[in-house]
């Protein structure tokens, strides 16, 4: 392993510089790190600071870290000048599993030893891109969410060769960069996040396929409903409150046996004592000591607050005007 701590590292290395490699390229430079990044492609570099350059202002307002910079940006022309003194290296190369097993056996060895290295994909399982790699200890998944210089969360999650202080070291570097990092104890295809997401999108597919809802009506759901709540509050707890005071037991007891209606065409697991346990377990964890009633104050006014922050709060509502001060 690495002699440097997540805390010294200064230079990283950013090797594919698309969509998500870029987005990685400008949270690093905000939060000060020096960067080089390598890309293939002949028109990398030119992509690469247009992207940078659009997300700047919106970094700036986010607040930049002391000494951070564009300038501190260089860009390589090939991959072993991109990571020959990186004291961290992210992959964002395409999502297909040989160009990704290649390029992580590449940097393997290119990279100097013991540096971490991370990979953005989607949802390959590390124990599938590692298989030729001299050195597969040191990899690790990094599951970032775009923009990543924007939205926080971070899977951290090692394949069966990665050793323990790889996705430690990992894990404590992204947060010291400051993202949110959920450390993941075993290797799930498409990772947490991405799993829940794929299940909506598929059956949204599903529904515009057999023309049950349109495009429009689909995003609307979302963006009219659930998702004013998920931005701070997850599906469980939010779940909770809809069994009032008698939290997730009650929300169990009165709706899982809609379950067993056909309401997804994703098959739904056994609601038996031990699942049932553990969500009800898991929602007094997540309340950490808040009431019923903290909670319910608390979704109230983030649905307030995000319908301000995205211009959808009515000025006055069914004819009352909005108290003065009071949101
Ligand atoms: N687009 C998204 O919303 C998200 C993508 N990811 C993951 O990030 C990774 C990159 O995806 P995107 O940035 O969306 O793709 P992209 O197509 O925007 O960028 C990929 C970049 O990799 C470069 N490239 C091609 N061959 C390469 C090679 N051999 N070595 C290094 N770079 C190479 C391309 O020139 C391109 O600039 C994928 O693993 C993807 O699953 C993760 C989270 C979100
Ligand atoms: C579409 N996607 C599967 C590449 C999305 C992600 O991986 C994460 C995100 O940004 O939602």
């Amino acid at each position: 392993m690495t002699t440097t701590t997540p805390e010294d590292v200064r230079r990283v290395a950013c090797v594919g510089a698309g969509v998500i490699g870029g987005g990685w390229v400008a949270h690093f430079l905000a939060r000060g790190y020096d960067v080089t990044a390598w890309d293939p492609a002949p028109d990398a570099e030119a992509r690469l600071r247009r992207l940078v350059d659009a997300a700047w202002p919106a970094l700036t307002r986010l607040g930049l870290a002391e000494g951070a910079s564009q300038d501190r940006l260089t860009v390589a022309a090939t991959l072993e000048e991109a990571v020959a003194d990186a004291q961290f290296v992210q992959e964002s190369a395409p999502e297909k599993l040989e160009l990704k097993r290649d390029l992580l056996t590449r940097l393997d060895a290119a990279a100097p030893p013991g540096v971490v290295i991370a990979s953005s994909t989607s949802g390959y399982p590390m124990t599938d891109m590692q298989t030729t790699a001299a050195d597969p200890g040191r990899l690790v998944v990094g599951h970032p969410f775009n923009p990543p210089y924007l939205i926080p969360l971070v899977e951290v999650v090692g394949g069966e060769r990665t050793t323990a202080e790889a996705v430690a070291w990992a894990s404590r570097f992204y947060e010291v960069a400051g993202k949110s990092v959920i450390t993941m104890k075993s290797e799930v295809p498409g990772f947490i996040a991405n799993r829940l997401q794929e299940a909506l999108w598929r059956e949204a597919l599903h529904m515009v396929a057999n023309g049950e809802a349109t495009v429009q009506e689909i995003d609307d759901s979302i963006t009219e409903g659930p998702g004013l709540r998920w931005a701070f509050m997850g599906p469980m707890l939010t779940f909770a409150l809809a069994g009032g005071e008698g939290g997730m037991a009650h929300m169990l007891d009165h709706f899982g046996p809609s379950l067993k209606s056909p309401w997804t065409r994703l098959e739904a697991p056994e609601l038996d004592k031990d699942l049932y346990d553990a969500v009800v377990a898991g929602c007094d964890e997540a309340a950490a000591g808040r009431t019923i009633a903290d909670l319910v104050a608390e979704r109230d006014q983030g649905v307030i607050d995000v319908l301000r922050a995205t211009g959808r709060l009515p000025r006055q509502a069914a004819g009352h005007a909005e108290p003065k001060g009071t949101m």
